[in-house]
């Protein structure tokens, strides 16, 4: 029988609703007391109680070391959360953790007393895929309406539907079914970053037409490290905020740019001002198969691991 660490921060999956109103509950209601039915010895903890946007990095960090310090007594580890920042908790375990065991993460768009709720199924889906030896040496999965994701490429993608879980030019690693757990890509390389040092300042602007100067000028003022740029098209910026920008980069902020469409890549492309190929030369990263929030996470813990330029660069541009 394999055996399973649930580990329950909060989020909708522990909320209920009252008149139309979804609420935090003091203590969560979750929990699945027939884990044999599954075949598995299945422990649970309570160690945080947030809605998901209360979430921090220190937050993360406490769950990479609970399942750290447990990876000795379970076969796997499952991880429930509100779904608006499980994303980034789940790759910055992707990057963090160095187990093999299988570490997956659900959460549900229903709370737990709406007809419908998803919580409890995707809960259930969840402990089967941590419960099978083909989930590991996978990373993080995020496991939501009978789907596995890889952590690096999952990303919410609607705001109440229970099919919000998708990755946008790969698809999902693999499905449930009622009888099986089927994986439909191979493993791949991860990134290992071991340090998460919590006084890395990594921020985040969305490019739009006319964006100001103002927004950079803030960052530098407040001595960020780092800036994850969400910028147009294929890795362009407006020429009205250059100037904020190159004094970014002149002071040696770190600068990796995705970009605000939702599909396709970025990279030196357009030659005119402001356009991706000249903010190129000027030494950003470009990042492809992440969105903001993940580069983000991902761009704090290189910078919290390496002060190699181009070891940076490398965990990006793949
Ligand atoms: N579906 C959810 O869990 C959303 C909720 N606001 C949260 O992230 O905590």
């Amino acid at each position: 029988m394999k055996r399973i660490l649930a580990i329950h921060t909060g989020g909708t999956i522990s909320m209920s609703s009252h008149d139309g109103v979804v609420t935090t509950n003091e203590k969560n209601p979750l929990t699945y007391q027939d884990g044999v039915t599954l075949g598995t010895e299945l422990d649970e903890v309570y160690p945080i109680q947030k809605p998901s946007p209360h979430i921090t990095l220190e937050d993360m960090q406490h769950l990479r070391e609970i399942i750290e310090e447990n990876q000795n007594e379970y076969d796997g580890f499952v991880i429930t959360h509100g779904t608006d920042t499980l994303e980034e908790t789940a790759y910055f375990l992707d990057l963090t953790l160095n187990v093999p065991s299988p570490v997956v993460i659900t959460g549900a768009m229903r709370s737990s007393n709406e007809i419908g709720s998803d919580g409890l199924y995707n809960y259930i889906s969840a402990i089967r895929v941590a419960s099978e030896s083909s989930s590991e040496n996978r990373g993080t999965l995020v496991v939501f309406n009978d789907e596995i994701h890889a952590a690096r490429y999952v990303t919410k993608t609607h705001t109440s539907n229970i099919a919000t879980f998708q990755s946008p030019n790969r698809g999902p690693l693999g499905f449930i079914t009622k009888d099986k757990v089927t994986y439909h890509h191979e493993l791949y390389e991860q990134d290992h970053l071991d340090i998460f040092n919590p006084d890395i300042k990594v921020g985040i602007i969305k490019a739009y037409a006319g964006i100001e100067n103002t927004l950079f000028n803030a960052l530098l003022d407040a001595k960020y490290d780092g800036l994850v740029l969400e910028a147009l098209g294929q890795g362009n910026m407006p020429p009205s905020a250059l100037e904020g920008l190159n004094a970014c980069i002149d002071a040696g902020m770190k600068i990796v740019i995705v970009s605000r469409a939702f599909n396709g890549v970025v990279g030196k492309y357009y030659g005119y001002e402001g356009g991706g190929y000249n903010l190129g030369m000027r030494g950003v990263i470009f990042s492809n198969g992440q969105n903001a929030q993940k580069a983000r996470i991902a761009l704090t813990l290189a910078l919290s691991n390496i002060d190699n330029d181009e070891e940076i660069r490398a965990i990006f541009e793949k």
